[in-house]
């Protein structure tokens, strides 16, 4: 290790010993914590089941970057060089779309057969899988509606690929001994004044209870579901909303998904986290960057990331809640876009396990507003970046901005080659 990586985390550590923090056990505690990288930053959104679909369901990329995977060897190529250059083991979350198999197979007869070579891959790579069954991009939800459909045919379909996806996410959990999270999203909802809220939204709860009604073992898989405030062409009724989803979770034990894009623009979901699990077993996080609207920027330390992140450390809820990201931007380098926002959310989370919590806690409690406020904010210049590059180096990844060298290399030698 660099001697002046280790000069800087050995001056750091004793300061933060002052405040009875122990870097030693944080960075122990850190390296536990698994980040769940969505693998569709790396081929905007696209997937290789239905390659020449139209993205659709409200969401959007824009951006013509080139070297996007186009199939799944250079998807898991990419993922490899992105994780190379991040600290610790982590998860990859797949949607159905993603599947490697060279049948031609529609998306309600997928089969834990079609993911065996992801598996393959993730226990090479010791790494976990989460799960997400895809509810658009295909000519049954070109009208906007999956579960929720009026036709019970379409909603059939819907309901069954969402079936098979839990089985594939209690493959994955059972195959890589790491519980899978199955997430289910849905776009469904109208463009204009819908007349009948309440109709749509009986039947994805009646979908809903046929997609859960087998059970399955916790151990491999858990549910979550997502909900949203509107999308591209649903900004009027969205039916599967926040209170939607948050009574179906509670009512049916099943995660509830928070997208930090899914709510009015000058909500946050930090300051849901401490209420939700006050009722719940786990929550699954989106932790996304939403510039306007749920445009899922790459996600920067910003204030909102960094409240994320003193939230599950201040509430302990980091055994409880799984921590997934959600962002595609086509814009820059997608191994560069997976590397910042995964740095970025480890970073924001090791920044909360050092600050003075407990002292910080009792000064509130004894009315001391102004210790809590000036602490704060010298906590704010405290030296976590030099345990931030220590923990790089000490898991063998580029300490600083070093590892952008090697992401040049590789577009230069792989990225750019794909044509
Ligand atoms: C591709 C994802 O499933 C999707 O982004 C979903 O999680 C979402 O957030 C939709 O807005
Ligand atoms: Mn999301």
């Amino acid at each position: 290790m660099d001697a002046n990586v280790k000069q800087a985390y050995e001056a750091a550590k004793a300061l933060y010993a002052q405040h009875g923090i122990d870097t030693e056990e944080v960075l122990k505690k850190l390296a536990d914590i698994r980040v769940s990288m969505h693998c569709w930053q790396g081929d905007d959104v696209k997937g290789f089941l239905n390659k020449d679909q139209e993205l659709s369901g409200g969401i959007s990329v824009t951006g013509n970057y080139p070297g996007a995977a186009r199939t799944p060897e250079e998807l898991r190529a990419d993922l490899d060089k992105a994780f190379s250059l991040i600290p610790g083991k982590h998860k990859v979350n797949l949607h159905a779309i993603y599947a490697d198999t060279d049948e031609k197979v529609e998306l309600d007869q997928l089969e834990p057969k079609h993911f065996e070579r992801w598996v393959a891959w993730a226990k090479e790579q010791g790494l976990g899988l989460d799960f997400n069954p895809t509810c658009f991009s295909h000519e049954k939800s070109s009208d906007g509606f999956t579960l929720s459909h009026p036709d019970p045919e379409i909603r059939q379909f819907w309901i069954d690929h969402c079936k098979a996806s839990r089985k594939i996410g209690a493959y994955f959990g059972e195959q890589l001994g790491q519980t899978c999270v199955t997430n289910v999203w849905v776009p469904d909802g109208f463009k204009d004044n819908p007349v009948d809220r309440m109709s749509p939204r009986r039947r994805l709860k009646e979908s809903l209870d046929q997609v859960f009604a087998e059970p399955i073992d916790p151990k491999h898989n858990l549910d979550a579901v997502e909900s949203k405030l509107f999308g591209l062409g649903s900004e009027a009724y969205v039916v599967g909303s926040h209170e939607f989803y948050m009574g179906y979770g509670l009512q049916n034990d099943k995660l509830i998904c928070l997208d930090a894009g899914h709510f009015h623009p000058t909500e946050t979901i930090s300051n849901k986290l401490s209420s939700l699990a006050l009722f719940t077993s786990g929550i699954l996080l989106h932790v996304s960057r939403p510039m306007r609207w749920d445009s899922d920027h790459v996600v920067i330390m910003d204030d909102e990331l960094l409240e994320i992140g003193r939230e599950l450390v201040r509430h302990d809820l980091l055994g409880t809640t799984h921590i997934g990201l959600d962002f595609f931007d086509a814009s820059i380098n997608r191994v560069a876009a997976w590397v910042v926002g995964t740095r970025n959310t480890i970073k924001a989370l090791l920044r909360a396990m050092l600050e003075p919590v407990e002292a910080l806690k009792k000064a509130e409690l004894e009315g001391d507003y102004t210790v809590r406020l000036a602490l704060t904010e010298e906590f704010k210049s405290y030296p976590f970046g030099a345990v931030w590059d220590y923990y790089c180096a000490s898991n063998n990844v580029p300490v600083r901005e070093q590892w952008i060298k090697e992401v040049k290399d590789y577009e230069q030698n792989v990225l750019l080659q794909r044509g």
